[in-house]
Formats: C-alpha cells, sequence, structure tokens
C-alpha cells in the first residue's frame, strides 16, 4: 500500500504556479498614442502624458461595455460600468509581440511541447474606467475554444483605484496596475495575461481614467513564431516535484507491484479542446497541470489525459485517444465503457474486487496523488439499445493518470490503452 507520508511528500511538490504572469514595460510616445474615430472626426492623444480634458473626451467617445453572459453580449451597470471602444474605431503602433510580452506569456502561461507553443495576441477592445466604474467578478468567455487567456494592459494615465483581483481554488491575488504604472521610473505600460477561467474583478476606480486594452490569447499553430530555445520544457519549479517522484519510486513500499497514479486537473479545458490538443500529449495544459504532465514524459512515463466516468456500477477511467461522445450502447455503459472505449474500472490499491463483480472488465489499481477536481466536469450522451432505444449520458471529469510499473520497473511500462486483462 502506498504510504501515506510518500503521497503527501508529492502533493507537496506539486507548487501551485499562479495562474497569471505580469509586469511593467517602458513605452515610446510612438507606442501610447491613440488615434480614434468619434463621429465624422478623428482624434488623437498620447497615453503617455494625456491630459484630463483628453482622457474625458475619449470616455465620452466609448459606448457603455457590455459584458459575455453565455453566449450573449449584454449591459447591466450593475454589474460593470466602464466605456468601451470596438478595435474597429481605434488604432495605435502598439504590438504585444514587439514588446516581449507575447514571449513572456508563452514562458509563463503556456507551458507545453516546444512544437505547441505558439501564442497568437488578438486585440479585442479599448476600455476607459472613469470614476465610479467597475466590473464585478467574473470569467471571460471563451472566444472560440483554443482561447486559453486574456491579456489586459493598463496605460499611465492617472487614475485611483481599478485594481484586477483574481481568484482561483481558495487563493486570491490583485494587480495593483495604479500603483504599478504610477511607481514606474519612465512611462510604462502594466499588463496582465491569465487563464480564462479564473474569476476576475475590476475594483472601483475612485478617480481618474483606467485605460486598457484587453486580448484574447489564443494557441496558434502557425510555425511563423520561433519559439527560442532558451525556452526550457520544463520550468525550474519542476524539479521538486521530479525530485519527489524520484524519491517515491526509489522507494519499495511506494507501489510495489505498480499501479496508477491520478491527478485531478487544476483548471479548466473544454473537452472539445482535450480531445483535439491533449489526446497524445499535455500540450498548452495550464499552470501546475502543464508542469505534472511535462514531469511525467520528462522521467519517460506515458501520461495521459484521461477522463474518469461515473458509470453504472463503477468509476471507469477512459483515456481522451478513446473517448467518442455520442455513440451507442447495446450493453451496459461500464461494459461499452471498458470494451469499446478501453475503459478500465477503477479500484483504490488495496480495494477488494466488488462482490458480483464482471470478471471480463480490467482493473486499473489508481491511487490519486491529487483528487479529482470538477474544473473539467462534462457529460457524454449516447443512445442505450435495451428493450427500446433511450437516450442517456453519463458524467465525467478530466484527469491525468499514468501507469507505473513495480518497484525496480517504474518506466518500463507504456500505457498504449490496450485491454490489458491483468490486474494492476
Ligand atoms: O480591465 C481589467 O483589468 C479586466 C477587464 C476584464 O475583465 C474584461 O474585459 O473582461
Ligand atoms: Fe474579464
Amino acid at each position: 500500500m502506498a504510504s501515506e507520508e510518500i503521497l503527501d511528500s508529492l502533493r507537496a511538490a506539486i507548487t501551485l504556479k499562479p495562474p497569471f504572469c505580469t509586469g511593467a514595460v517602458p513605452i515610446s510616445s510612438d507606442h501610447a498614442t491613440l488615434f480614434y474615430k468619434k463621429g465624422e472626426s478623428a482624434h488623437w492623444l498620447d497615453l503617455s502624458q494625456a491630459n484630463p480634458e483628453q482622457l474625458q473626451a475619449l470616455a465620452e467617445a466609448c459606448e457603455p461595455a457590455t459584458f459575455g453572459l453565455g453566449q450573449n453580449d449584454v449591459l447591466n451597470e450593475e454589474y460593470r460600468k466602464a466605456g468601451k471602444m470596438d478595435a474597429s474605431n481605434f488604432s495605435m503602433r502598439i504590438h504585444m509581440s514587439d514588446l516581449g510580452i507575447v514571449d513572456r506569456i508563452r514562458e509563463q502561461l503556456l507551458y507545453a511541447p516546444e512544437d505547441q507553443k505558439y501564442v497568437k495576441a488578438e486585440l479585442y477592445k479599448l476600455n476607459v474606467y472613469g470614476k465610479d466604474s467597475f466590473f464585478k467578478s467574473h470569467k471571460d468567455t471563451p472566444r472560440g475554444d483554443t482561447m486559453f487567456a486574456s491579456l489586459v494592459v493598463v496605460f499611465p494615465t492617472p487614475h485611483e483605484g481599478g485594481a484586477l483581483k483574481l481568484s482561483h481554488d481558495g487563493e486570491e491575488w490583485t494587480f495593483d496596475s495604479a500603483a504599478l504604472t504610477r511607481d514606474a521610473p519612465t512611462p510604462s505600460i502594466a499588463y496582465i495575461a491569465f487563464y480564462s477561467d479564473v474569476d476576475h474583478e475590476v475594483t472601483l476606480v475612485t478617480s481618474g481614467h483606467r485605460v486598457t486594452l484587453t486580448y484574447n490569447l489564443f494557441l496558434d499553430s502557425s510555425p511563423s513564431q520561433k519559439i527560442p530555445r532558451s525556452v526550457q520544457a520544463v520550468a525550474p519549479d519542476s524539479n521538486l516535484f521530479r525530485d519527489a517522484l524520484l524519491a517515491a519510486f526509489d522507494d519499495p513500499t511506494f507501489l510495489p507491484d505498480g499501479g496508477y497514479l491520478g491527478f485531478g486537473m487544476s483548471f479548466t479545458y473544454p473537452i472539445s479542446r482535450v480531445k483535439r490538443y491533449y489526446s497524445n500529449s499535455g500540450g498548452a495544459l495550464k499552470g501546475s497541470d502543464a508542469m505534472i504532465f511535462a514531469v511525467l514524459e520528462d522521467l519517460s512515463l506515458s501520461p495521459s489525459m484521461s477522463v474518469v466516468y461515473k458509470g453504472l456500477n463503477h468509476k471507469i477511467l477512459v483515456p481522451t485517444d478513446y473517448l467518442t461522445l455520442g455513440s451507442d450502447a447495446y450493453d451496459d455503459i461500464d461494459s461499452v465503457l471498458c470494451e469499446e472505449h478501453y475503459g478500465k474500472v477503477i479500484l483504490g490499491l488495496g480495494q477488494d474486487i466488488p462482490s458480483h463483480f464482471n470478471e471480463d472488465l480490467p482493473i486499473a489499481r489508481m491511487t490519486w496523488v491529487t483528487p479529482l477536481t470538477t474544473f473539467s466536469n462534462f457529460r457524454s450522451d449516447y443512445t442505450y439499445y435495451g428493450n427500446e432505444a433511450s437516450t442517456e449520458h453519463v458524467y465525467g471529469d478530466l484527469c491525468i493518470a499514468v501507469k507505473v510499473g513495480a518497484f525496480g520497473q517504474r518506466d518500463t511500462i507504456a500505457d498504449s490503452g490496450s485491454s490489458d486483462e491483468e490486474l494492476v
């Protein structure tokens, strides 16, 4: 039986990386010059040295900002009070890639094999948060299934308040853009990029004007962006987890006969994207999820993105490679998931085989290092052909699963997903 102390040391080594990256970057007047349309006339101002009258004129050229609710954009000033200008109504010569911000996001937020680490920052809107503006807590609506994060850039226009507060999984962070831009020795923008599924809010602006550009960040497969070699596949803090895993593997009392290790996800992933991007590798996973996957691969194990289904009688582990949604079932769902989707019944390491167990079903002896979460919960519909055809569904949660060999041969098992009948 896996000793609790070894598991605790593994858990402690999974340092939760903050779900954002941030910084301040000096800008020139050329970067800070904003041209915009208002009715028939054109205007411009330099956001690195704008006066209150210019900022007030810009605020008046904006429309009230809406926000995404489901698939709709709604206006509700109890929830969000700010001005917005669509990208078609203004122009700036500032590019996030030229300022090195896209590279920083790639290194710090996107933690994937080099050939998948392409980030595209697409300008979304300009916002002006005048006095009494705010935006209550929300998650950003993903615009397409390759969008993974949002980027907010705040210009050095005088204002107080308007900090961005983020919270995820019981932790909170504050991005005080007013202080960051005020304290910089030369005119600088402050930026923050955060995963779209992180809750965030803009606190009340108590004076001045907070002017921002927002960008949607997409995974992009264009090879035009070459990744600098210096970007490491595994970031330094992953050494802690790697060392803890190696120590656990060296301990004969840890999974003496081998078994599966499971890791619950720390972030949300749309299942359509999981099938497309993550089935064979952890490409573009977020934060500690990405770190765990990368370290397991580095240790020559074969982690897979898998789903834990709550089946009829059992929990069933199915690699996302073999996940088909909307299929037909001529048998009970547990058997279908095992026989047609390379699923395995999950049992704990020392757990007895339940009575009336169908001996044909393969078993995965699973130890959860981090608990299964419902961040990436989804539902699969299928048609069950019993006496009559009926539409049924089964719920699943995404996880990282890895098969580990017995003591002395930890990394020798490639979990091909084939329906090996042996009890692991
Ligand atoms: O301005 C900010 O700091 C955040 C804005 C925001 O959350 C949004 O536009 O969705
Ligand atoms: Fe937002």
